[in-house]
């Protein structure tokens, strides 16, 4: 560790609370194993607050960057990564998990002891990993586009709309995050009807198979880097995070009694592609673009389990666009 500069990103609301707590657990043990390193701890005082604060940690020479917190606490500290363009400035991400769904932390193997998890980040060399971008229209205001990277999954379909509906919640100050989400995705299962919607995946000469526009149903669409999502669907069993494409896997034309029926468990056991056809495909692509039908439909996009926008949208890779920590295995996936 050597004239290496350590900051943390800690969301101390992360996991209903679980965040404030690892950190005060850990952080007489990080003041003692990083005695004669440079480290800095800052805490998120609002939504969004972790991307500035580890942007101003890249732009300030720190060489680790460690997000503790949550999925989107995570996807948060990439954003700031990004901003700051943390890869050409020798920047690492370092993740302790104290979260509720821990999807990403699932693809990487990150241990879920903090302890295991600091060692590994000052014991490991950092890896490259691609990040995805999303461009989304903004809810209320369709004609501003919203732009933002994320590290694991962003989706449309259902789970945009079961995100959205759990943002917008009143009860979820009082119930644990856990149970507002499983509450929400059942809510949403039953009323959601999959809305028309135009296509495109990887950008081919127009005309050709390739670029073809094509329409379908949406259930959902998972635009995937990592392979879980929604605390442990999952829902991209061969996505890789560092082979420059997204695997995208989608799920349409399902009937109510399907999406119950066979999808759901399909979803969770990572067997979607056993489902016929006509109802599910994937496919490994780095640009994907997706337009409603009907322009008043309002069909929410989520990015590392947060609103990103409406439809239309578009997504592209950044290959091998940051440096993490992650247990070596992982590398190869
Ligand atoms: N001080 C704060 N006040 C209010 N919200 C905050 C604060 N700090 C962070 N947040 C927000 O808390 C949200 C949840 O954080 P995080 O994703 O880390 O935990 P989680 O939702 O419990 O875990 P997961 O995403 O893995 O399910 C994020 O949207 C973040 O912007």
């Amino acid at each position: 560790m050597d004239g290496k500069k350590i900051g943390f990103v800690v969301n101390r609301r992360g996991g209903g609370g679980k965040g404030g707590k690892t950190w005060d657990k850990l952080e007489p043990l990080v003041a003692k194993r990083l005695a004669g390193t440079k480290w800095k701890v800052e805490y998120t005082q609002h939504s969004g607050h972790a991307s500035d604060l580890a942007r101003e940690f890249v732009n300030e020479g720190y060489n680790i960057v460690v997000a503790v917190g949550g999925d989107g606490t995570i996807s948060q500290v990439v954003n700031g990564y990004m901003l700051a363009d943390g890869n050409a400035k020798g920047c690492a991400i370092g993740i302790i998990s104290s979260g509720t769904g821990g999807d990403f932390v699932r693809t990487t193997k990150t241990p879920k002891d903090p302890l295991q998890a600091l060692e590994l980040i000052l014991n490991t060399e950092s890896t490259l990993v691609d990040v995805g971008h999303v461009s989304a229209s903004k809810p209320n205001s369709p004609s501003v586009i919203n732009e933002q990277y994320f590290i694991n999954i962003c989706s449309v379909g259902i789970s945009g709309s079961i995100i959205k509906r759990v943002e917008s919640s009143s009860i979820a100050k009082y119930i644990s995050g856990g149970l507002v989400y499983w509450l929400y995705t059942y809510l949403t299962g039953l009323v959601y009807r999959p809305p028309p919607v135009k296509y495109t995946l990887t950008e081919g000469p127009a005309g050709t198979e390739e670029g073809k526009e094509k329409q379908m149903g949406l259930y959902i669409m998972a635009v995937a880097n990592g392979r879980y999502l929604g605390g442990n669907m999952h829902i991209a069993p061969n996505a890789d995070i560092s082979d420059s494409q997204f695997d995208v896997v989608c799920l349409h034309d399902l009937t109510l009694t399907d999406a119950f029926f066979k999808a759901s468990p399909a979803l969770k056991s990572g067997n979607l592609m056993n489902l016929p056809a006509h109802q599910a495909f994937t496919q490994r692509n780095a640009k994907v673009s997706i337009s409603p039908v009907n322009a008043k439909d309002k069909i929410y996009v989520e990015a590392d389990g947060e609103v990103a926008g409406v439809l239309p949208a578009q997504w592209k890779i950044i290959p091998q666009g940051c440096r993490m920590i992650i247990p070596q295995a992982t590398k190869s996936m």
